[in-house]
């Protein structure tokens, strides 16, 4: 039988696979697979449902991360995905899968950091699943949450002209891991150093408490603006701009000169020599939301003090970046990519 190695399809291509395999039976199924959530008729509004999985090695390194954090961040990145769908989560389920090396007190501390998540988020926990695992250690949620059938917003709905925006500061996260790895590299070599992490506190707050950006949700909610399209920046700004520009048909010109980039991530950027735009662009897990308005709409979202308008959407489908020296580049998907 012939095999094909998984890095050849990667995981939007896997994804794809998938998906094409299957057809939906039931009319109250309005979206399946492809976009942040599923979406459920549920009678006057939509349910949605959306699922992430973390793994220890690939999504957390326990030597650095504080089981609380990852229980908060491990709801929030699903609250996130219902809040991409302009949603609001109101219900999760948890599961986990335990290795021998974690303690009672461990799971206790997972759980007042998700226990903190659910009364931040409003959501209530209402389930879930445990069992043992034979590769470390696992956290695994989904969320429901509900929206108005007249509001519901997916990826596929940009049209050209729609002015694009980002509800925060790119890079951050990316910078974040990279000085948790290289304190931990200094610790292994010599565990007497204590890490000196003060001057990136910032950065490391971001890629170990992401928050949802549910306030946007309901400042957008209340000025009236349901969006065209809009995505969470999970993989990278490159990545999930790609996902909103092939679904919705169109492409995107997107301002270097625009990107929200903060001064910690600059100098931090220089630190490791990686170019601050690469990390802007593809270092993954801002989890802020990108997303598109109609031109007419410009002035209310302009109210919105972290509505940050990066560029606009083109009838052409070349997604680039206008380089401050003039010119154009290419933006393509180089995120994070784990079948890679
Ligand atoms: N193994 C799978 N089987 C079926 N659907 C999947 C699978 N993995 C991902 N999906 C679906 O593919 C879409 C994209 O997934 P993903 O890239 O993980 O989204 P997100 O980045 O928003 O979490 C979603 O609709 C998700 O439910
Ligand atoms: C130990 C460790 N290695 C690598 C990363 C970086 N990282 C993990 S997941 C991810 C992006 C998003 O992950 P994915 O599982 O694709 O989320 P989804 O798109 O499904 O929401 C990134 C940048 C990390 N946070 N910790
Ligand atoms: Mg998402």
């Amino acid at each position: 039988m012939e095999r094909t190695e998984l890095n050849t399809l990667g995981e939007f291509g896997l994804i794809d696979r998938i998906k094409s395999k299957f057809t939906n039976q039931n009319a109250e199924t309005i979206k399946g697979i492809g976009d942040d959530a599923a979406v459920i008729d549920v009678g006057d509004k939509y349910m949605l449902v959306t699922t992430d999985i973390l793994f220890e090695g690939i999504h957390f390194d326990l030597s650095y991360t504080p089981l609380r954090h990852l229980g908060y961040k491990a709801v929030a990145v699903n609250v996130s995905d219902i809040a991409a769908m302009n949603g609001i989560a109101k219900q999760i389920t948890v599961t986990i899968g335990l290795s021998n090396r974690i303690s009672v007190e461990a799971i206790d501390e997972l759980y007042e950091g998700i226990k903190f998540a659910c009364e931040s988020y409003n959501v209530d926990l209402i389930g879930g699943d445990t069992s043992a695992s034979a590769s470390g250690f696992v956290v695994s949620i989904t969320a429901t949450g509900f929206v108005d059938k007249d509001k519901i917003v997916y990826r596929n709905g940009a049209k050209p002209n729609d002015i694009l925006c980002v509800t925060g500061d790119l890079g951050a996260a990316y910078f974040g891991l990279q000085v948790l790895e290289r304190e931990k590299q200094v610790y292994l070599a010599n565990p007497s150093m204590q890490p000196e992490l003060t001057e990136k506190e910032y950065l490391v707050g971001k890629i170990l408490k992401p928050e949802a950006r549910t306030d946007i949700i309901h400042e957008l909610n209340e000025l009236g603006v349901v969006p065209s399209s809009m995505i969470d920046i999970s993989d990278g700004l490159a990545s999930d701009l790609l996902h909103i520009c092939t679904q919705s048909g169109v492409g995107a010109m997107v301002f270097e000169d625009k990107l929200p980039i903060e001064d910690i991530t600059m100098l931090t950027a220089t630190e490791f020599n990686v170019s601050p735009i690469t990390a802007a662009l593809n270092g993954g897990e801002d989890y802020q939301l990108l997303f598109t308005v109609k031109q007419s709409d410009f002035d209310k979202i302009q109210k919105v003090s972290d509505v940050l308008p990066i560029g606009y959407m083109t009838q052409d489908t070349a997604v680039q970046l206008a380089l401050n020296s003039g010119g154009t580049a290419a933006i393509k998907a180089q995120g994070w990519n784990h079948l890679r």
